[in-house]
């Protein structure tokens, strides 16, 4: 709430990412993935056949620093699709500073904190989600039980289908839909320099067996390759460093993710 980014934009955002994955298969495999890379539209990738298969369709996108993006991957229908997603991107990028600032103020830290691990650029991802009506909504997710790799993620929920659950003190609890807000998650990057301060929380994606449902998260990571790690003044005598410094890249995430299991995991002490 309290975003900033106008209803009308929101609205756009939204009919972009739907008039797409309404096209014919023919027009979106046009920016189909290639083997092996996550950017471009395809459902589930398959790294091995003992994983459980995620029922939604989907389009990655490198959208920040622009100068990085990859347009072979970026729908040329609609003709507005570049300049929507654009538009909103940079919201998202106040935005994503804005809260990792206001975080380390939250703990009495410099408020650069957790962006001074940023490296000159951070990049942010976009991942439009989409849910087609299933039959099986009882026995299949839409995403399976994870944490996210970034930063942070803002997510743009669907307008009126619930889908998004938490897991709070191992029960399931649903997200509700609030007209306009958008759903801020803190990632496992945030979870590591704040020595585990702030949690990511594992989350999984219901499908509906009458409604579809779409959705964008934007993941906001720092810069490719940067060693993150606690932030100095977090680790103490009385709250010792929890987590190893490292580089947490997506490809590392993407192994653990896929098989079901925390990526976050392998950088605990
Ligand atoms: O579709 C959603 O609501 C969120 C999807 C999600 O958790 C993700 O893409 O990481
Ligand atoms: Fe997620």
């Amino acid at each position: 709430m309290n975003h900033g980014i106008e209803s009308s934009l929101l609205e756009e955002v939204r009919e972009i990412g739907i008039q797409f994955f309404k096209l014919p298969v023919e027009e979106k495999k046009k920016c189909l993935r290639e083997k092996d890379d996550l950017e471009g539209y395809g459902n589930d990738m398959v790294l091995s056949n003992n994983q459980t298969l995620d029922c939604n369709d989907r389009i990655y996108l490198a959208v920040v620093p622009q100068h990085q993006q990859k347009l072979q991957f970026w729908p040329q229908n609609p003709t507005h699709f570049q300049e929507v997603l654009n538009a909103y991107s940079s919201k998202i990028d106040l935005i994503s500073k804005v809260v990792q600032k206001s975080l380390a103020r939250s703990l009495n830290m410099e408020e650069d904190s957790f962006l001074s691990q940023y490296g000159t650029t951070a990049s942010i991802s976009a991942r439009y989600n989409y849910y087609p009506p299933c039959p099986w909504a009882e026995k299949v997710l839409g995403v399976k039980a994870h944490s996210d790799s970034s930063a942070i993620t803002v997510l743009l929920q669907d307008k009126e289908v619930e889908g998004l659950q938490l897991l709070r003190d191992n029960q399931w609890v649903g997200v509700p839909i609030l007209r306009d807000a958008l759903t801020i998650n803190v990632g496992d990057q945030i979870e590591i320099m704040s020595n585990g301060i702030f949690k990511s929380p594992v989350h999984r994606l219901l499908v509906n067996s009458k409604k579809e449902r779409m959705t964008l998260a934007m993941f906001c990571v720092p810069q490719t390759e940067m060693v993150i790690g606690p932030v100095d003044g977090l680790i103490t005598d009385e709250t010792p460093r929890l987590y190893k410094n490292g580089t947490y890249t997506l490809d590392f995430f993407f192994k653990d993710f896929q098989q079901g299991r925390r990526a976050i995991d392998a950088c605990k002490i």
